[in-house]
């Protein structure tokens, strides 16, 4: 039996959007290489502007590459895109429901448009209302029900054709925690059901909570990739713990870096970050030292291993500087 191709794979793939007017050529993808089987939950993590929906839209055959190459289910994202478009679902940020429909149309006529006859339509729509508890908002206006209600119809809509490959760009962006917290469970149901999604967030906490595998990126490129686990013990299963004193940081800190547990010191002006293994009474001391220089402390943070971790350690920047 042959095996089935990724349901992602791209080698070196790249989105320069061109030059207009007064502002410059923007590299937003700078050779990327991704690699997603099928059945798995992959997120593509990083700040706002990393060039996440350019990849996403490029897999998706909306952004055309302009280098390297890109492939879904095995086809070519260029040379089959129309073939792609069947075996895919994509929801995107905004709600693009269509306005003039019901929400049970909505999902209908993309039923339709994927060649089921008007009873399977109609009876997909409403096996998939039920299924993500949306049967109430059958007949109502799509722009007339909540944020969370509205993506998950998009989600419903995406899913009419039975797609091999879900793709989700910001899928809970502006969505308060308890809708944020029922779309997550939605989108594990799916999963455990077999489905393969592939993610786009700048939510730490979401990639961790759903990915089996993340991408960080950043300025166009991937700075780490694995799981969350993995990501966490190579890129920085540090704590990391920032202090701001009120003056010049005292120069005992520095020392700090040779104990064993602490990986790293930062000293920039007044403020200190250490990244330590074992961060066991580590912020007291470091008031305690300043203290003795009589420095004082004006902010501290600790932050716990995780990908908000990894982000600084790899980039050296806070994630939502
Ligand atoms: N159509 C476009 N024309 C020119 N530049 C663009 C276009 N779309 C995106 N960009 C630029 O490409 C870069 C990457 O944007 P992209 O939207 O892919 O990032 P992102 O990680 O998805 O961020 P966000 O979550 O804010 O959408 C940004 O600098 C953005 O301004």
């Amino acid at each position: 039996m042959t095996e089935s191709p990724a349901a992602v794979h791209t080698v070196d793939l790249r989105k320069t959007y061109p030059a207009s007017g007064p502002r410059p050529a923007v590299p937003a993808v700078r050779g990327i290489d991704l690699n997603v089987p099928r059945g798995e939950f992959f997120g593509l993590l990083g700040p706002n502007g990393a060039g996440k929906s350019t990849t996403i839209g490029m897999l998706t055959t909306l952004v055309s590459p302009t280098g390297g190459s890109a492939h879904v289910c095995g086809l070519d994202v260029v040379d089959d895109a129309v073939e792609i478009k069947r075996r895919i679902g994509v929801v995107s940020q905004n709600n693009t429901l269509d306005s003039d429909l019901t929400v049970a149309e909505n999902l209908e006529f993309r039923g339709r448009y994927f060649g089921l006859g008007a009873r399977d339509a109609r009876r997909r729509a409403d096996e998939l209302l039920e299924l993500f508890g949306l049967t109430e908002q059958r007949s109502g206006n799509p722009f007339e029900i909540s944020g969370g209600q509205a993506k998950r119809v998009m989600i419903c809509r995406a899913l009419v054709h039975g797609p091999e490959v879900l793709f989700l760009d910001e899928p809970t962006a502006g969505l308060d925690p308890q809708t944020r917290a029922n779309l997550w469970d939605v989108l594990r149901g799916l999963q455990a059901a077999g489905q393969t999604i592939v993610l786009t967030t700048h939510y730490m906490e979401e990639a961790e909570a759903l990915c089996d595998r993340v991408a960080v990126v950043d300025h166009g490129e991937i700075l780490a990739s694995g799981t969350v686990d993995e990501l966490k013990s190579t890129a920085g299963a540090d704590t990391v713990i920032t202090v701001a004193y009120d003056a010049a940081a005292p120069s005992g800190i520095r020392a700090l870096a040779d104990r064993d547990g602490i990986t790293k010191v930062e000293v920039n002006d007044g403020q200190v970050r250490v990244f330590a293994s074992d961060p066991g009474g580590l912020l007291g001391e470091l008031v305690t030292i300043g203290s003795r220089a009589g420095v004082g402390v004006t902010d501290a943070t600790q932050l716990r291993p995780s990908l908000e971790t990894v982000f600084l350690t790899l980039t050296g920047r806070d994630y939502r500087e």
